[in-house]
């Protein structure tokens, strides 16, 4: 039969879902009733981890919580009021008499709780799911979980487990949406184990300020090679530096703050290098512009790259292997007791020293003094401190061998893993992202040091340096000096006179 002209229209199937019963419902009767006490205590272990869980993270709301209810019930409302008004009291003292431990204790820990919640709990899974970084599979979704949330106040720093199949990078690449989506400035991701991320959400900068420098010690009993202070991390704590059995190595673009993280060390150092226990010895080959500002702290310094700065680096290699025969029986490695200073190297611009020295032969020597000082240097105490701009491995090739790496502002990614080796950028050391408006800022990594730390070194004027060099001299110097403003009106011969 012909269906031209037919109103007949097939009906649509009937999509109507069949209901799904839970599997065990199919069970037998006698099992539903042999597995029902095991069903019953997986799902009391499930509320006390439930409950762990809640304790765990929101510790100070849970507590005032069930307290504030327990004092109202055994006292009334009167009694809640007096003893809300006494632990007010006890706050207001604690934070009067000891802001340190009271921000610490309290103020970051309700922060925390406050932001868990309201920001991170509250919009994870849309914010998971609008970024793309939820992955569905069989019809069912795997969503990344939050983990610890601790908020300072200028960043909050939130664990993550990865749903599995993602990579650090899936979160790299989207770490911009997530920090618009949380109201961050930025955010860096650093991965924690296998797994495991750690997110910092930044609000702000804790060193855009620059970090004065602290009067010099007058005496050098607090001075300790093993922890030298050049200035502030970002956490507020003091940046420490190892001298003693380390070589440190700072990279930077030209105006990055080398010249500060080199005058910090100086300006600590500056008590034993007056009592003659440290000698300090310089090579700045780009004439003196960095190591002539004070050369007065210094032993001796050239302001070359030739013969005599590598004259100065073979005499510093033949005391190296000098006190290694000597210690060899005797000590492992120096010590003040030794009787010997402690040498400090400070190169302003190996790459001129060791790769841009236009004499094959000098650049040679060179090479060869310094593979020497900083392989076998450490247990006799000598130290040396170079700068550079380039990281690459054909400006120094022996990198490796400076066990503490500074990374200042730099020019590309891939420089932060030849710094601080590699690895570094995964745990967030984002160099190439300093600004270039806060000189002085570094990425930094020890030897032994798990995770990379950000910091900014002090900041050092003229002034400064004048009253490092009057204090190593033991006479003033002045070399900062503020010149009146010409009189306009004068002719330009008796002006020049003038
Ligand atoms: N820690 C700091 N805090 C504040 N300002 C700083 C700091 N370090 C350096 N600066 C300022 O930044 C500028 C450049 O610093 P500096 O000369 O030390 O850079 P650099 O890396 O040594 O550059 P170059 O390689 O060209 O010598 C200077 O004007 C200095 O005053």
């Amino acid at each position: 039969m012909s269906m031209q002209g037919s109103r007949w229209i097939d009906p649509a199937p009937l999509e109507v879902e069949r209901p799904r019963l839970p599997w065990w419902t199919l069970l037998p009767r006698w099992a539903q009733v042999v597995a029902l006490p095991f069903v019953l205590m997986w799902l009391v272990v499930w509320l006390l981890v439930q409950v762990g869980r809640l304790l765990w993270r929101y510790p100070l709301t849970l507590v005032a919580a069930v307290l504030v209810g327990w004092v109202q019930l055994a006292t009334g409302w009167w009694g809640l009021a007096f003893t809300l008004l006494a632990v007010v009291v006890v706050l207001g003292v604690w934070w009067r008499v000891h802001l340190g431990s009271f921000t610490r204790s309290v103020v970051v820990q309700v922060r925390t709780e406050r932001r868990r919640f309201g920001v991170y709990a509250c919009q994870w899974r849309a914010v998971m799911r609008l970024s793309g970084l939820v992955k569905a599979h069989r019809a069912k979704e795997y969503r990344p979980a939050l983990g610890l949330v601790r908020s300072h106040g200028w960043r909050d720093r939130v664990r993550v487990r990865m749903v599995k199949g993602q990579s650090p990078q899936d979160w790299e690449l989207r770490a911009d949406n997530l920090a618009h989506a949380f109201h961050a400035r930025s955010c860096r991701v650093r991965v924690r184990k296998p797994g495991r991320l750690e997110l910092d959400f930044l609000h702000r900068d804790p060193l855009t300020h620059p970090v004065p420098v602290p009067a010099l010690a007058e005496s050098d009993d607090g001075v300790d090679l093993r922890k030298i202070t050049v200035g502030r991390t970002e956490t507020g704590k003091p940046w420490r530096i190892r001298l003693l059995g380390r070589h440190l190595l700072g990279v930077g673009v030209t105006g990055a703050g080398k010249g500060s993280l080199l005058w910090a060390l100086v300006w600590a150092l500056a008590p034993l290098i007056r009592t003659g226990r440290v000698r300090l010895v310089g090579i700045d080959p780009k004439g003196g512009m960095e190591l002539g500002q004070a050369p007065e702290v210094f032993r001796r310094v050239v302001f070359d790259n030739g013969p005599d700065a590598v004259a100065l680096l073979e005499e510093i290699a033949a005391t190296v292997k000098e006190r290694a025969t000597r210690y060899r029986g005797a000590v492992r490695s120096w010590s003040a007791a030794t009787g010997d200073p402690f040498i400090v190297l400070v190169v302003d611009e190996l790459a001129d020293v060791l790769a841009y020295q236009p004499d094959k032969q000098l650049r040679e020597r060179a090479n060869r003094a310094m593979q020497t000082i900083t392989s076998q240097g450490r247990a006799p105490g000598v130290a040396v401190v170079g700068f550079v701009q380039d990281p690459r491995k054909e400006v120094v090739s022996f990198r490796h061998l400076f066990p503490t790496r500074v990374a200042m502002r730099l020019d590309e990614k891939a420089q932060v893993d030849m710094v601080l080796g590699d690895g570094a950028r995964e745990q967030g050391a984002a160099a190439h992202e300093i600004s270039e408006h806060t000189p002085g800022v570094a990425w930094t990594k020890d030897e032994g040091q798990r995770e990379p730390l950000r910091a900014r070194a002090f900041h050092i004027t003229d002034t400064d340096l004048d009253t490092l060099a009057s204090f190593a001299a033991g006479r003033l110097v002045r070399r900062a000096q503020v010149l009146p403003f010409p009189d306009q009106s004068m002719p330009w011969t008796e002006r020049d006179a003038a």
